[in-house]
């Protein structure tokens, strides 16, 4: 479980985001006047919406959507629902998705948001109810060619059913066909796409390995810990173990689990669906205290859950020689130091999950063209383009001599100025 509160998560993220953006505005000098438009995000919206529930009651929940730059094309971002997401972390996690498009050369921007609700607490009628009202709530704010939202913590396919239902209800009968697009990851009764279900997982394990063969590192037998044991980790676990690799340890919001001797990752998986979603107790394996995850004996440490996870007070126990950042926002700006000069390898979160957004970008093109990929099609598409931006970072890591991380948003931000600049906005 997370031991900061909610206030110290927030403030973090957005602390972090800024931080790391202003370190690389520095590096490529930046132009000042795209340094401000960057800085801030162009819109928040806040909504606070009633619900009927399931008892009769009405409850009002509050939902964010922050668009944060459209300099190369429509917002796109996920949604998240969790009692962590306010204004702040939507901030913070939409400006992630402006560099994470931009490195990934997508023709979108960034957008990311969210109800601040635990969905545990909820019927699956109530959670449709929320979403239903929530999406009218948004309006036009969203659209196909405007902001797209996709899965993120706690959403998943069945939601982005629910988004484009509701939103396509709300076109003329002869608009309604042109508006699948207004969000990916659907069901592929619905719209979605092959592969989209696993691209983030499959582009985290595309990025160790890529790393790893330029380490010349076998990955057979090398143990990993996996923080956050839903989509992006399960899809992560389940190509690594494909790959020979050996998941050691587990934690999810409930518990942590352990067993040097491998954990199996389709048992756990299955056991997990009839565990009210925990790991918890799993069979083979030993219960540990939250605070002894990231201290883990193993190589390969994977964070695939909240922000703010590795930070200085646990950075230092950390034995991986890898960690790979499933998840958005997992290393404070202190933990990074900290691991950096420990010799710890950090294949950043706009790199490391950029496999999800691929293939969210690979799903609205086959609704606009009405095309339909086959999935080792889209595997396959995914590969090269996560190879691609892979090897740009890592060439730009070894010029300068430095950090992935940096590499990264230099090459992220170097496109949007481009962009900026050859519009003649400041020349
Ligand atoms: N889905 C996607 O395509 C993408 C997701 N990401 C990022 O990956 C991360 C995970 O997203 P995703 O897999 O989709 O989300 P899911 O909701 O599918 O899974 C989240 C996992 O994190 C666990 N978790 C939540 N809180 C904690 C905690 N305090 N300590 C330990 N584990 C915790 C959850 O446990 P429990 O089930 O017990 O609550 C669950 O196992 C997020 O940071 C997200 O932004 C990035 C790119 C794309
Ligand atoms: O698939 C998408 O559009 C975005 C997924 C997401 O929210 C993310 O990459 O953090």
């Amino acid at each position: 479980m997370i031991t900061k509160s909610k206030k110290e998560l927030k403030q973090g993220m957005l602390e972090n985001v800024m931080s790391q953006f202003n370190h690389a505005a520095d590096i490529v000098d930046l132009n000042p006047n795209i340094r401000k438009i960057l800085s801030i995000t162009n819109n928040e919206l806040i909504i606070h919406f009633p619900v009927k529930m399931d008892n009769g009651d009405v409850e009002v929940f509050t939902g964010y959507r922050v668009q944060h730059n459209n300099a190369l094309g429509p917002y796109k971002g996920g949604l998240r629902y969790h009692p962590t997401v306010d204004i702040d972390a939507a901030k913070a996690l939409a400006m992630w998705m402006t560099w994470k498009t931009s490195l990934a050369g997508l023709p979108y921007g960034g957008a990311k948001g969210g109800i601040q609700l635990d969905p545990s607490k909820y019927s699956t009628t109530e959670l449709e109810r929320i979403t239903r009202r929530f999406t009218y709530a948004l309006g036009d704010n969203i659209g196909p060619e405007h902001d797209i939202p996709a899965p993120d913590v706690n959403t998943n396919s069945q939601t982005m059913a629910w988004i484009v239902d509701t939103y396509m209800s709300t076109k003329s009968p002869a608009e309604r066909s042109k508006n699948q697009h207004v969000v990916t990851g659907k069901p592929l009764g619905s719209g979605g796409s092959e592969g989209r279900d696993r691209a983030t997982g499959y582009g985290v394990f595309l990025n160790i390995k890529f790393w790893a063969e330029k380490k010349k590192i076998d990955l057979k037998n090398k143990r990993f810990i996996v923080q956050g044991f839903g989509n992006v980790g399960f899809w992560t676990s389940y190509f690594l173990e494909l790959e020979g690799a050996k998941l050691v340890g587990v934690q999810d919001a409930f518990g942590t689990i352990a067993n040097q001797e491998g954990i199996a990752v389709a048992q756990l998986n299955d056991y997990m669906q009839g565990n009210k979603g925990s790991i918890v107790d799993f069979p083979n394996s030993v219960a540990l205290p939250t605070e002894d995850f990231f201290g883990l004996d193993c190589d390969i440490c994977i964070p695939a859950a909240l922000g703010n996870q590795i930070t200085a007070e646990n950075a230092d126990k950390i034995k991986a020689f890898l960690i790979a950042e499933g998840a958005n926002g997992p290393t404070d700006v202190e933990a990074e130091e900290i691991l950096l000069n420990n010799g710890v390898g950090i294949i950043p979160d706009i790199l490391c999950n950029s496999g999800g957004v691929i293939g969210s970008y690979f799903e609205w093109l086959q609704n606009r063209n009405g095309e339909l990929w086959q999935l080792d099609e889209v595997l396959a598409k995914l590969d090269k383009k996560m190879k691609e931006i892979f090897d740009r970072v890592y060439v730009k890591a070894e010029e300068r001599n430095g950090d992935m991380r940096t590499s990264a948003y230099v090459i992220a931000i170097e496109r949007i100025e481009k962009a900026y600049v050859q519009r003649g906005i400041f020349p």
